[in-house]
């Protein structure tokens, strides 16, 4: 009596697990500055066909790389607490079902890129996906601390991909979005590391904190985000972005070193997940002020 009860819960169990190899809020926020790159790509809408399936391509791209990571990492996320509940380290999903769903992901990923987008756009796809997959995961995450200074390449790519997407071309402004990312991640990062220092330091992963300790690292997420307010300054200063955004920029940029400052003062968990969680914030509210700039100007043009 009890086994069509059974069966239906274990197959809702089933997705859930595929679910929880995607990494869905990275990838949902990946997908977001992607977008962002796409309306910032042209005056007016972008064909709103290629914003819908290079959303789709770049997603399914993303979370792939999500899924290998999972695959890759699970003997050290079976060892720390922060990982030790994810669906490989649990049981919960064979290896070879893990990395046959990213495979699968991935190559679905390019098959949309290249059938309804264009093939530099699926090119740099797959690039971000290989040097986060691969590179980060496999080498440099385990090789030196400056693991995702360099690493933070292929997280940062998404808003290019998206212009891409669009144009076909990578313009320097796309850069400009790809910079902003890249200097944000160490703050980011760093800020979450220090709280969970000790996770790192029982697997030997080489993260800053445990490899220079706190205070270095409080350091480093103090001159990274002093950096990011310089960096984002940058699309007003070249003519990209108007007043609008130079005001966000500013009041997210000074609220985001306030954070940074105080966990320079006191690495407390408290302290550094309010980094952490601030990064968030900031990387949605400066993106979200690109794209109300953009449109603002474009309206203010017709006036
Ligand atoms: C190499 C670059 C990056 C590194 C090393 C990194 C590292 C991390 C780590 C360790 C976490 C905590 C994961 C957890 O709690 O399970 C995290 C969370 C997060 N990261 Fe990053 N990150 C990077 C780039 C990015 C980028 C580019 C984005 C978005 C565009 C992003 C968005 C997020 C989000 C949304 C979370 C919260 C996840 C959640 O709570 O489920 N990260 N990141
Ligand atoms: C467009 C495309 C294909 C982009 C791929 C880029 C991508 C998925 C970046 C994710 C960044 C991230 C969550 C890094 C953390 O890895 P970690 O291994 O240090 O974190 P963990 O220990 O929590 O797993």
């Amino acid at each position: 009596m009890t086994y069509p009860l059974l069966s239906r819960a274990s197959k809702a169990l089933s997705w859930k697990t595929y679910l929880g190899l995607c990494k869905l809020n990275v990838v949902g926020h990946i997908v977001f500055t992607a977008i962002i790159g796409m309306f910032l790509a042209v005056p007016g809408m972008p064909p709103i066909a290629t914003v819908i399936w290079a959303s789709i391509g770049i997603g399914l791209a993303a979370a792939s790389a999500a899924a290998l990571n999972h695959f890759l990492d699970r003997k050290a996320d079976a060892e720390m607490a922060r990982t030790q509940n994810r669906p490989l380290p649990k049981g919960d999903i064979s290896s070879r079902e893990a990395v046959v769903f990213a495979l699968v992901l991935g190559g679905l990923g390019m098959l949309v890129l290249i059938t309804f987008v264009n093939l530099l756009t699926a090119a740099l796809t797959f690039l971000s996906l290989i040097g986060y997959a691969v590179v980060y995961t496999v080498y440099l995450k385990h090789a030196t601390p400056q693991n995702i200074v360099i690493g933070g390449a292929a997280g940062a790519a998404p808003p290019v991909l998206g212009w891409c997407a669009i144009t076909g071309q990578v313009h320097p402004y796309a850069l400009l979005l790809f910079l902003l990312i890249y200097v944000w991640t160490p703050p980011h990062f760093w800020a979450y590391a220090i709280a969970k220092r000790d996770d790192y330091a029982k697997v030997n992963i080489p993260m800053l904190p445990v490899t220079h300790g706190i205070e270095v690292t409080q350091l480093h997420v103090l001159l990274y985000t002093v950096l990011l307010l310089l960096v984002s300054l940058l699309p007003y200063l070249t003519g990209m972005s108007g007043e609008i955004y130079l005001a966000g920029a500013i009041i997210l940029g000074g609220v985001f070193l306030y954070f940074a400052w105080k966990l320079k003062q006191e690495a407390s968990q408290r302290n550094a997940m309010r980094t952490f969680g601030y990064s968030l914030v900031y990387l949605v509210g400066i993106f979200s002020f690109l794209l109300v700039d953009h449109y603002v100007k474009l309206n203010s043009l017709w006036e």
